[in-house]
């Protein structure tokens, strides 16, 4: 069975179909890419998967699990985490602290031990803290930890939105253009790091992008999106040769 199963997925804002007829099947292990000019409806189905957009038609199904009524909280505990194209931090708080943001529906404590200082509390705060900070020293970010996230520079804010989004323990794991504003050391370190997370925490991605390097260097799979609906899908190799992929880029 697919870890994700999309079927038939559509959505209209007015007279605009920003998604239609819109079908994707990931594999569990995946790293699989979502492509298409601008406009063309990738951040749309992001969040038609994410809970955010209610579809016109068509169903989600993640590991099996029918993800049709959901809202983005319940989307995310049933396994969908993600990443914004504008990066979205807590930035007045700690490198930390945005981590264990991600972290706290696992280690729960009740309200009453967090006002009492209960020992329960202190443990699940301890618990929080060294898995926050494994995360960050996969992302390279631990020495960091204690500074203000918007202190941080770009690149690693872009990082850190990851290991927040991972921090929720996700099954999928999507990400709205990751590398977007990042030079080409820091695009190259990014695509090492989206491989080091699929094979360290077994994770399905599915990642838009503009930078068709990284895509074709790390996707195995792709789908292209035009105008809202399916123009190919196939490997990097045969969507990017398609010449129909080209002409939709080129604009002719
Ligand atoms: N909430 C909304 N209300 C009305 N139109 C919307 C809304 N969200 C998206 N759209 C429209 O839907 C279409 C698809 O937009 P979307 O942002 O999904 O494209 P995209 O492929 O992610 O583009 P880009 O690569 O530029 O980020 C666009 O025409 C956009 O203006």
């Amino acid at each position: 069975m697919a870890l994700l199963e999309v079927k038939n997925l559509g959505i209209s804002f007015g007279g605009l179909r920003a998604v239609d007829n819109f079908n994707i099947k990931i594999e569990k292990g995946q790293l699989y890419g979502l492509i298409g000019p601008n406009g063309a409806g990738k951040t749309t189905a992001f969040n038609l998967l994410t809970g955010v957009y209610k579809p016109t038609n068509g169903s989600i199904h993640l590991d099996g699990e029918n993800l049709a009524g959901k809202n983005p909280a319940q989307i995310n505990q049933i396994g969908i985490g993600r990443t914004f194209q504008n990066i979205r931090l807590f930035k007045n708080m700690s490198v930390l602290d945005n981590v264990k943001v991600g972290l706290h529906h696992q280690f729960k404590c009740s309200a009453i031990a967090g006002i009492l200082r209960l020992p329960s509390y202190f443990k699940a705060e301890k618990l929080m803290d060294e898995k926050a900070m494994e995360l960050l020293a996969v992302f390279g970010l631990d020495k960091e930890a204690g500074f203000q996230a918007s202190n941080l520079p770009y690149g690693k804010q872009r990082k850190l939105e990851i290991a927040r989004a991972l921090a929720t323990n996700p099954k999928l794991l999507l990400l709205d253009e990751p590398a977007a504003g990042m030079n080409p050391n820091e695009t190259a370190e990014l695509m090492d790091t989206i491989r080091l997370i699929r094979d360290k925490f077994e994770i399905t991605i599915l990642l838009i992008e503009h930078d068709m390097k990284l895509v074709a260097g790390i996707c195995e799979k792709i789908t292209v999106l035009n105008f809202g609906t399916e123009l190919a899908s196939g490997t990097p190799e045969e969507v990017l040769n398609d010449p129909k992929v080209i002409t939709a880029y080129l604009g002719e």
